[in-house]
């Protein structure tokens, strides 16, 4: 049994090994798109395979507060009933810490005919949002986001009234996916380009464009980071979304670390989703690359950061400074947690992390609570580490309920024991 809001679990470290299946829940990326776009279609929407989680729930809810009927189906399921137009709603949208929802409901805010207010917890009011609000305020739609991040006041006319603007996404690629989610309503095709041509992780914008295009949109790509989309309405469908690539990654982890065998029933080429290919560098573990690169695959880097922790070389994570804005600073983060574990695991070099590893901390004992910020991603990398070293506690394990709430459940399927406090 897992109790309701643990402080501390420890798992105990394997001495077998492990093997069986997982099912993993289904992606967070895709499941809050295709929540958005079923919304903005008129008809009835049933989405299987769908992520339910914190981040899901909380989209699902905004939802309805726009009009939108978002029914519970099943444990995977949603079934999205609309009128294909988002009404105002009288009260804010409290959006968690979910960063997918409150930047996708933004843009999608531009086509509600009146005010939306958009907020979210501590955290999520520390989270960037302003170039999304001036590439809306270029669209000529009024909005404000006094401090730079959530809350957001949006006052939405009907659609963008500028059809062809620039946006900055250095910070985030979900403000590009805002958009183009949002482009389709107005009278006129909207374009989009990127400025600078700077983005991270280009991996989602292709899912958004899937999705999109799943659902009946026309888009022409006119540049490298560039897009024209038509202007007509997205058509109602049902719709499978893939299993989650980043929580694939904790499982492509301990595979690699402990030699177990746990299988996720699905291969990671089969995944469209960017943290997909983290699986290419997580199989070359213990010998994992001096210099990973993880601008494409940026939630899967505390996992691979944790697993170099026990690499035969230091490995140097480049291309990662957007991970400061996550749900925590998780280059910060995954730094402070391994030298907690031993002092010199980890150095922050300006935005890159370098780790220098200890083989020797494998089965031994090195009492450390993990702190976790409220980061989903944190502690479920550092289970990997608690999975060979005796002594390791995760706090606030329930934080997983971000995107994974059966985390901790599904290791015990595959017979990880572990202890609550
Ligand atoms: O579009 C998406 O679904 C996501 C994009 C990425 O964020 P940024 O675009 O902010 O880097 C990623 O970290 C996040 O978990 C999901
Ligand atoms: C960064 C993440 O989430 P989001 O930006 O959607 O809150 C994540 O899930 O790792």
């Amino acid at each position: 049994m897992i109790p309701d809001s643990p402080k501390a679990v420890k798992l105990v470290p394997v001495s077998k090994t492990l093997s069986g299946r997982i099912a993993l829940p289904g992606s967070k990326s895709i499941t809050n798109r295709v929540l958005l776009i079923a919304a903005l279609a008129q008809g009835s929407s049933r989405i299987t395979g769908a992520l339910k989680s914190d981040d899901t729930t909380y989209m699902a809810r905004a939802l309805e507060q726009l009009g939108v009927t978002v029914s519970d189906t099943g444990d995977t399921e949603f079934l999205v009933e609309s009128t294909g137009t988002l009404t105002p709603s009288e009260t804010p949208l409290f959006l968690g810490n979910a960063g997918t929802a409150v930047r996708f409901l933004t843009a999608a805010a531009a086509n509600v005919a009146g005010t939306t207010v958009l907020t979210g917890d501590a955290h999520m009011q520390k989270r960037p949002i302003a170039p999304l609000v001036e590439a809306l305020n270029a669209a000529g739609v009024t909005a404000q986001a006094p401090t730079g991040c959530p809350p957001v006041t949006v006052h939405g006319n009907g659609g963008f009234q500028t059809r062809a603007i620039e946006v900055d996404a250095s910070l985030s690629s979900q403000y590009v996916s805002a958009l183009m989610m949002a482009g389709t309503a107005g009278d006129a095709p909207f374009s989009l380009k990127v400025k600078d041509g700077d983005i991270g992780a280009r991996g989602y914008i292709d899912i958004t464009l899937t999705c999109m295009r799943d659902f009946g949109a026309q888009i022409t790509q006119t540049g490298p980071l560039s897009w024209d989309i038509a202007n007509r309405p997205y058509q109602a469908r049902d719709y499978w979304v893939e299993p989650d690539a980043s929580a694939a990654t904790y499982v492509w982890g301990i595979n690699a670390l402990t030699g177990a065998h746990l299988d996720i029933g699905i291969a990671p080429e089969a995944m469209m989703q960017p943290d997909a290919k983290a699986y290419d560098f997580i199989r070359q573990f213990p010998n994992l690359p001096a210099v990973i690169d993880g601008s494409q695959m940026q939630d899967a880097i505390p996992t691979i950061a944790v697993l170099a922790a026990f690499n035969h070389h230091p490995v140097r994570f480049v291309g990662i400074a957007n991970l400061r804005v996550k749900e925590c600073d998780r280059i910060n983060a995954v730094a402070t947690e391994l030298n907690r574990i031993q002092p010199g695991l980890a150095q922050e070099i300006g935005d890159d992390l370098l780790i220098t590893p200890d083989r020797s901390l494998i089965g031994r004992t090195v009492e450390a609570d993990i702190e976790t910020y409220h980061d989903h991603r944190i502690a479920m990398a550092f289970a990997q580490a608690a999975l060979v070293i005796n002594g390791v506690r995760i706090l606030d394990p329930g934080c997983t309920a971000k995107t994974y709430p059966g985390y901790w459940r599904d290791l015990q399927s595959v017979g990880v024991e572990m202890t609550f406090d």
